[in-house]
C-alpha cells in the first residue's frame, strides 16, 4: 500500500458480512475497506453477487451476519432515523438510470429535492440545473428521457443520484448498453465527479475497461468459493494477484490462451 494510500481515511468497512436470499447463501465471510475518495469497484463473474452487495452497502437488503461500518458507525445496530440518515448520504444510481419517463430532465433531479429536503420550487430548480451542469447536460433541462440518448440517460441518471449531494455515490453497472464511445465518456465523467465533489465512489461493473480506467480500490467476489477472491488496485491485481483464475478474468481470459 502507497504512502498516500495509508493516509487515507476510512469510510466504509465490511465486517464478516454474509449474503443470502432465504437459505441461499450468496457470499460469505465478506472483508474489506473502502476508504474516503476511493473509486471502489465491485466485480466478480456474472451472478456472483455484485448488485447484491450493493444493495446491502445502501441498506436494501439486510445482512445475514456481519456489519456494515460508515465511518465507524454500524449500520445494522443503527436505529431507524440513523439508518435513514447514513442512507441520506448515499446517492444511487441503478442499472437502467431509472428516470421517470413522463417527467423533464429537471424534474427528474429536483424529485429528491423536494421528497427528501425542504427546498422551494426555485433552489430546486437552480441545484437541479447546476447538477445537470455538472454531467453535461446544460440546455437539456426541458428534455424528457425518451428524447436523449442512452449515454445522455445515465448521465441524467447520474445528477439525480447527485442532488442531494451524497458522501458516497454508487453505480450499478453504469456503461452497461452504451457504445464504447459514450461509456469512455461517462468513465471520465465519473472520475472527475469524485475528484471535483471529493466524493467516495462505488462502481458494479465487469466492463474491463473501466475497472482500468477509473478503479484504484475494489473487491472481486469469488462465484465458486462464494466468497472474496481478493481486494485492491484493479491493475495490481490483474498483474500480481496470487489467484490465476482472478489474473485471468482481468486479462479477459487471455491466460488460458497462453496456458498459463
Ligand atoms: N431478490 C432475489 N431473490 C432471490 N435471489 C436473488 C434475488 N436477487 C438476486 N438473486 C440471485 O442472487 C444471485 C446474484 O445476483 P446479483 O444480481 O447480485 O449478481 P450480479 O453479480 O450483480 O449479476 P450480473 O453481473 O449478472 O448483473 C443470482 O443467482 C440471482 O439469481
Amino acid at each position: 500500500m502507497s504512502k498516500q494510500e495509508q493516509e487515507k481515511k476510512l469510510h466504509i468497512e465490511v465486517q464478516d458480512l454474509t449474503m443470502a436470499y432465504g437459505s441461499f447463501v450468496l457470499m460469505k465471510d465478506l472483508n474489506f475497506k473502502v476508504y474516503e475518495g476511493d473509486v471502489f469497484i465491485i466485480m466478480g463473474a456474472s451472478g456472483c453477487g455484485k448488485s447484491t452487495m450493493m444493495r446491502h452497502l445502501i441498506g436494501l437488503n439486510e445482512p445475514a451476519k456481519g456489519d456494515i461500518l460508515y465511518r465507524g458507525e454500524s449500520f445494522v445496530k443503527a436505529s431507524a432515523s440513523g439508518r435513514e440518515q447514513m442512507v441520506r448520504r448515499c446517492g444511487v444510481m441503478y442499472q437502467s438510470g431509472a428516470l421517470w419517463s413522463s417527467m423533464t430532465l429537471a424534474e427528474n433531479v429536483i424529485l429528491p429535492l423536494k421528497q427528501f429536503a425542504s427546498y422551494s420550487d426555485r433552489e430546486a430548480e437552480s441545484i437541479a440545473r447546476y447538477k445537470l451542469s455538472l454531467v453535461g447536460l446544460s440546455g437539456f433541462e426541458d428534455f424528457y428521457p425518451s428524447e436523449i440518448s442512452g449515454g445522455m440517460a445515465k448521465r441524467a441518471g447520474v445528477a439525480r443520484a447527485l442532488a442531494l449531494d451524497p458522501e458516497v455515490l454508487f453505480l450499478d453497472e453504469p456503461s452497461a448498453g452504451l457504445d464504447p464511445l459514450s461509456a469512455r465518456r461517462l468513465d471520465e465523467m465519473i472520475l472527475e465527479l469524485s475528484s471535483n465533489l471529493k466524493m467516495t465512489t462505488v462502481v458494479v461493473t465487469h466492463e474491463l475497461e473501466s475497472i482500468f480506467l477509473i478503479g484504484n480500490n475494489s473487491i472481486f467476489l469469488d462465484v465458486n468459493t462464494r466468497t472474496l477472491g481478493a481486494t485492491g488496485n484493479p491493475k495490481h491485481l490483474r498483474d500480481h494477484c496470487e489467484n490465476p483464475m482472478i489474473r485471468n478474468f482481468l486479462r479477459r481470459g487471455e491466460l488460458n490462451a497462453i496456458g498459463d
